[in-house]
């Protein structure tokens, strides 16, 4: 008889409890709890609301004991590069600050005056977003550092709350930007820059470490499971990679939800001048894997539309409308700045398509077609990058998330990409996040028997390219990218 699992799988806009156990060689999933995440304003800058997501958790695991599940075993995985300060108390010193806060608007420029980006990169081989871990340091409170006995990355601190042990997991720990790949610890340069001591961060442990049980404390206030928390690959991306079921020769994933991180599993990092030149970053995977993706800005863009729109639409009803209208009508470069955390996302677009002189979108539908579309364009060309990076092709795309359900988006990026598409299972976020609680409680050998146990369970759909769709639209739009087709700037 399988353990009882739990998933706490906490993304930038939702968060969700999911009970698993394997069954019939199945692993099968059932949603317990699910609620909403986002951060709101406090003192001027935008904050996580992390006591209202540890208050979700305990209602989750009630919902489980209700279900007549006594004793489970549980994994974390959250949203990356955010941390909490915890003070010599061992209590927060204040709520975390979201990465899309203005304060490291100007950190990576500034920090990377005095140390050059080729040197980081060679160090770390980490994309530069000037919102990773390292800027935040480098622009936070020094006061409140002084004060910071240690630094939990988000995952970290639910699983230190609940257990009142810490730890600092390496696959959310690389998308500090502070990881040295040939040291595999926090590179000490880079911790002295931002005036952190490396005892600050808890001691650095692998994906699938039993971190212990659940506090007594916890069972007497609420009336949960006896729980065994295991940290997993507490970033959700790399638990998403994990849950994608791998299908195709030299597969690339798309792991579609808040962000659209988009690339492939490699065995060694790629930080040549290509891979630098390009952004590509090499988060750290489990089981000793690299993530060589890069951050495309997502479905973040949709989320805010939906909420500029009153929630009238949901996304399936989006989806829908954007179908009714025509796609590629304007070129938007969806990383572009403006996009990262604008005060009216339809705004925004309207404001850049003003800008370049291109059709403004005005209905619902267009708005929507506007991110899908060029949401799509924007994957194939990174597509394209990523073969020339790597020197192959790569043949097939697993798209994973919540975007896997956007048949149209899928679709484009087939055509566009001349590329195979698996979409499923949305929920592979969680799923690898069983997964490894499962490998560690030794009831599925590896993750390649994983990951065929999960094309056997879900539902995975195809879209195949529509040959001779849309001519030479990708090479427009690239030209576009390139700034070969001047748009006047308005
Ligand atoms: N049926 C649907 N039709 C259209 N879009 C959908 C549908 N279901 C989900 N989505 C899209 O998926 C997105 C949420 O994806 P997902 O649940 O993977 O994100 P998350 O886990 O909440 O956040 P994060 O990406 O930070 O992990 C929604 O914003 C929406 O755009
Ligand atoms: C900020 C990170 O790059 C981002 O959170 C992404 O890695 C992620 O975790 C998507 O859920
Ligand atoms: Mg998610």
């Amino acid at each position: 008889m399988s353990k009882t699992y739990v998933a706490v799988d906490i993304g930038a806009s939702s968060g969700r409890l999911m009970l698993s156990q394997i069954k019939d060689g199945k692993i099968d999933l059932q949603e317990v709890h699910r609620f909403n995440n986002g951060f709101k304003k406090a003192d001027g800058h935008d904050c996580w609301q992390i006591d209202q997501i540890l208050k979700e958790i305990f209602t989750g695991l009630k919902k489980v004991k209700q279900l007549g599940f006594n004793e489970i075993v549980l994994g974390i995985d959250t949203w990356a590069v955010d941390y909490v300060l915890v003070g010599m108390d061992g209590q927060k010193i204040q709520n975390p600050i979201s990465y899309r806060d203005a304060r490291t608007k100007d950190a990576l420029e500034k920090l990377t005056t005095d140390v050059p980006k080729s040197l980081i990169y060679k160090k770390t081989g980490i994309q530069f977003l000037n919102f990773n871990t390292l800027y935040q340091l480098y622009t936070e409170n020094k006061d409140e550092l002084k004060k910071t006995d240690k630094i939990m990355m988000i995952p970290d601190y639910i699983g230190y709350v609940l257990t009142g042990n810490a730890v600092t997991e390496v696959t959310n720990a690389s998308t500090t930007q502070m990881l040295n790949l040939r040291e595999g610890l926090f590179d000490k340069d880079l911790l002295k820059k931002v005036h952190v001591d490396q005892n600050q961060f808890p001691r650095l442990v692998e994906s699938g470490t039993i971190l212990g049980n659940i506090r007594h404390a916890w069972h007497v206030k609420y009336d949960i499971p006896e729980t065994e928390v295991i940290t997993v690959a507490t970033h959700d991306t790399a638990s998403a990679v994990l849950g994608t079921p791998g299908i195709g020769d030299h597969w690339a994933f798309l792991s579609s939800g808040t962000w659209s991180l988009l690339g492939t599993e490699l065995n060694v990092p790629e930080i040549g001048d290509l891979a630098f030149e390009s952004n590509y970053t090499n988060e750290w995977g489990a089981y000793g894997t690299y993530r060589f993706l890069k951050n495309i800005m997502g479905l973040w863009m949709i989320q805010n539309v939906k909420h500029n729109l009153n929630d009238q639409y949901s996304f399936a009803q989006l989806a829908e409308l954007a179908g009714q209208a025509k796609p590629f009508e304007q070129f938007i470069d969806v990383n572009d700045e403006s996009f990262i955390n604008p005060e009216n996302m339809i705004e925004a677009i309207q404001t850049y398509c003003q800008k370049t002189s291109q059709v403004v979108p005005q209905t619902p539908g267009e708005i929507a077609m506007a991110i899908y579309s060029n949401l799509a364009l924007y994957y194939a060309n990174e597509l394209e990058n990523l073969n020339n990076i790597l020197g192959y092709k790569l043949e097939a795309l697993n798209i994973v998330g919540g975007g896997s359900n956007v048949k149209l988006l899928n679709q484009l990026t087939s055509t566009l990409a001349d590329i195979p598409i698996f979409a499923g299972p949305s929920e592979a976020t969680a799923i690898g996040n069983l997964v490894v609680q499962m490998i560690t409680e030794n009831e599925i050998n590896n993750i390649a028997d994983a990951r065929e146990i999960i094309r056997n369970s879900y539902q995975i759909n195809e879209f195949h390219p529509e040959t001779n769709k849309y001519g030479d639209i990708l090479k427009d739009y690239q030209d576009f990218l390139r700034g070969k087709i001047k748009v006047s700037e308005g």
